[in-house]
């Protein structure tokens, strides 16, 4: 990593100091907080990440847990590779990439969780149960929304699954950014932040 700075051990890693590929979408940092807040992990946390993209929460994970295991599982094969050079760029080595598409490939993983993150994957629903029967008891389960239908079929499936203490957030930030010879602010994409814990 060539920032100057690192390491620092706050979570919030810039967003431009992870490798990027065109189209393939990250949360942006001030999401990224939020989520990994509602993780509330502890140091030797295992944690799946479904739909893990860029690999930016692996990565804070990663640096946040060193005597746990993040699994991301990531079904596009040039992404999944993307998250193993974030991982590298950081130096995170309790990281395993599992190639896969969700929920078929859940059943194969060695580390059962004990906190989900779920981020990805057309049918939240069907993933959603299967990753919850995986989920150990006192796990934390958080996951994203960014639209009316993905909250709406988020927060059926927290019901039906008897998620407890259930806190749902929706963001709203904005950033200073360089318009021309203007200052503006941008707004970070909303999403919802679903999460709640597996008591029974
Ligand atoms: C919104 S992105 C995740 C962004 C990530 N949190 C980050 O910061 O880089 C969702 C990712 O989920 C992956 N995905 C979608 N459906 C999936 C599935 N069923 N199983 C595994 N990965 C899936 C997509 O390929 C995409 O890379």
């Amino acid at each position: 990593m060539s920032s100057p700075l690192w390491p620092y051990v706050t979570p919030g890693i810039p967003d431009d100091l992870f490798e990027r590929l065109p189209g393939i979408p990250m949360s942006q940092r001030e999401v990224r907080l939020l989520l990994v807040s509602h993780l509330r992990l502890c140091s030797d946390s295992i944690l799946w990440d479904i739909g893990a993209g860029t690999g930016t929460i692996p990565v804070e994970a990663g640096l946040l847990c060193p005597k746990g295991r993040i699994v991301a599982i990531e079904r596009d094969e040039e992404v999944a590779s993307l998250i193993r050079r974030n991982c590298d760029r950081f130096g995170v080595k309790n990281v395993e990439i599992v190639e896969g598409s969700a929920p078929e490939c859940l059943e194969n993983i060695q580390h059962r969780p004990n906190r989900v993150c779920l981020e990805g994957g057309r049918s939240i629903k069907t993933i959603l149960k299967a990753a919850w029967e995986h989920l150990d008891l006192q796990g934390r389960v958080v996951v994203t929304a960014s639209s009316l239908e993905g909250l709406y079929a988020a927060s059926e499936s927290f019901s039906e699954l008897q998620v407890r203490n259930i806190e749902v957030v929706q963001s709203a930030m904005n950033r200073l950014e360089k318009r021309g010879m203007n200052q503006t602010f941008a707004s970070v994409d909303p999403i919802f932040v679903l999460s709640g814990e597996k008591l029974e």
